[in-house]
């Protein structure tokens, strides 16, 4: 079972095809809670926690499936339904999806088809506490943090390895500000060549050096007072640190070529993925520059601390991904699942939304395998395949038989019938992997 395994609440009065998603699900690892009238689905829905989706049938005895969606639409924190719908119903579902209720499945269905648009719908939906950043504990608290400094104007540090969020941090830092609709100036100061940095940065008069044809507003005074967010600050030349170190002690600054002083109103975010305090003491960053900067540090954890997050990412690309590139997908097979937890993530999200669009794009089965996601781990051999992936698929086998055997008290004939594989397979898996029947 995943670390966040999905909590799903069926809608269903029949009691077969009720008892069957029960056990399928459950059999999934997701929490299941199973109503099976439209009053006991609003009752249920309004004194627990929601869960992250709730698979309603159209038809239910005491009220349709729409009326039971229609009385929680109006609450922002409703969780995204996906209807089960019969022949002849499908006008009525399509117009519930325009209405937001999410998504649905034509009577008879594929259960794994139906998992997999349950799966897509919990990605879809931000998480429960209201998350933007992430559902582990550890982007909450960024989150929390965020929120606290927000409406102050002390500069914030961003630390954390390259592609883990840190921008979009500085984004939300903006966005929960005092007024988002300043401007949020993004500066990459690796990426602009040193001799052009500082005219860049704070703008130069007509005539400041040749081809100064006009005057020109530089970052900090585009900036007006919105955010100016230095990424990659450790690359800044120590000429330029020394203006910034003015900049944020003067609060002005003047154009390169000028002599005006021009008010400085924005806040400063900067980020790093390097650790500045070595900086420091390697004569590369200025200390007192550092301890300015460094008035609020929030550190972005790198996204392998963080596994509830990778399956959160995975399927919520997934579901921006997949329907524009290709439409026969379902999602991520549990072992692909398990093997992006076992990966370390060097580039972090930004690898792992490159990693997704090249497995949507470029996979020909209608589930995406651990091969579709590390194409090069599949191209080793076996014995050369990283130890973290063999572990993995090794960890999630071993659980599934040892769920299978647990939940048919121990006959090997009825857990290979679970797990639908002959019985002669499931005996070889068990000696490889050691595990007992009893
Ligand atoms: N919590 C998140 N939710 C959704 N997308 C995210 C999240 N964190 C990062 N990303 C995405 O990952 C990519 C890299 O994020 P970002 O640019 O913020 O990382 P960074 O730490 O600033 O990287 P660098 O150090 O290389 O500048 C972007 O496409 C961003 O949209």
């Amino acid at each position: 079972m995943l670390p966040d395994s999905l909590s799903i609440a069926i809608v269903e009065d029949d009691p077969v095809m009720g008892e069957s998603l029960n056990q399928g699900l459950e059999l999934e690892g997701c929490r299941v809670s199973w109503w099976r009238t439209g009053a006991e689905a609003l009752a249920g829905l309004r004194a627990a926690a929601a869960p992250d989706v709730v698979i309603c049938d159209i038809r239910l005895p005491d009220m349709s499936g729409e009326d039971v969606f229609r009385r929680l639409a109006a609450d922002a924190a409703s969780p995204p339904f996906l209807f089960m719908t019969a022949y002849g119903e499908i006008d009525q579902a399509v117009a519930l999806i325009r209405a937001g209720g999410g998504d649905y499945v034509t009577k008879p269905f594929v259960f794994n088809d139906l998992l997999a648009r349950a799966r897509a719908l919990a990605g879809r939906r931000p998480p429960a506490n209201g998350g933007i950043l992430g559902v582990s504990p550890a982007m909450r608290r960024v989150e929390a943090m965020i929120a606290r400094v927000a409406a102050r104007s002390s500069p914030v540090l961003l630390t954390g390895e390259t592609g883990a969020g840190k921008e979009v941090c500085a984004r939300l830092l903006h966005g929960l500000g005092s007024d988002a609709t300043q401007p949020f100036i993004a500066v990459n100061c690796a990426a602009i060549p040193h001799a052009l940095l500082e005219s860049e940065m704070f703008g130069h008069e007509k005539g400041a050096f040749t081809g100064a044809l006009a005057r020109h507003a530089g970052y900090a005074e585009r900036a007006r007072r919105g955010t100016l967010f230095l990424d990659e600050v450790a690359e800044l030349p120590l000429a330029l640190q020394a203006k910034l170190l003015r900049l944020l002690d003067e609060r002005r600054f003047a154009r390169v070529g000028g002599e005006t002083a021009v008010p400085f109103e924005a806040r400063i975010v900067c980020a790093t993925h390097r650790d500045l305090s070595e900086e420091v003491a390697a004569g590369r960053f200025r200390q007192d520059l550092y301890y300015r900067i460094n008035v609020v540090a929030i550190e972005v954890p790198p996204l392998r601390d963080r596994p509830a997050d990778i399956v959160l990412l995975l399927n919520q690309f997934f579901a921006e991904i997949a329907p524009h590139s290709n439409t026969a997908l379902h999602g991520f097979s549990s072992l692909t699942e398990e093997a992006a937890l076992a990966y370390p993530w060097p580039g972090n999200v930004r690898e792992l939304r490159n990693r997704v669009e090249r497995a949507a794009t470029l996979a020909l089965g209608e589930w995406l395998m651990p091969s579709d996601l590390f194409p090069e781990a599949a191209r080793a051999s076996d014995d050369e395949a990283p130890r973290g992936l063999a572990a993995a698929r090794d960890a999630a086998e071993r659980r599934e038989i040892e769920r299978a055997l647990r939940d048919s008290g121990g006959h090997v004939g009825e857990a290979a019938k679970r797990l639908g594989i002959a019985r002669t397979t499931l005996w070889e898996r068990m000696r490889r992997l050691s595990i007992r029947s009893r």
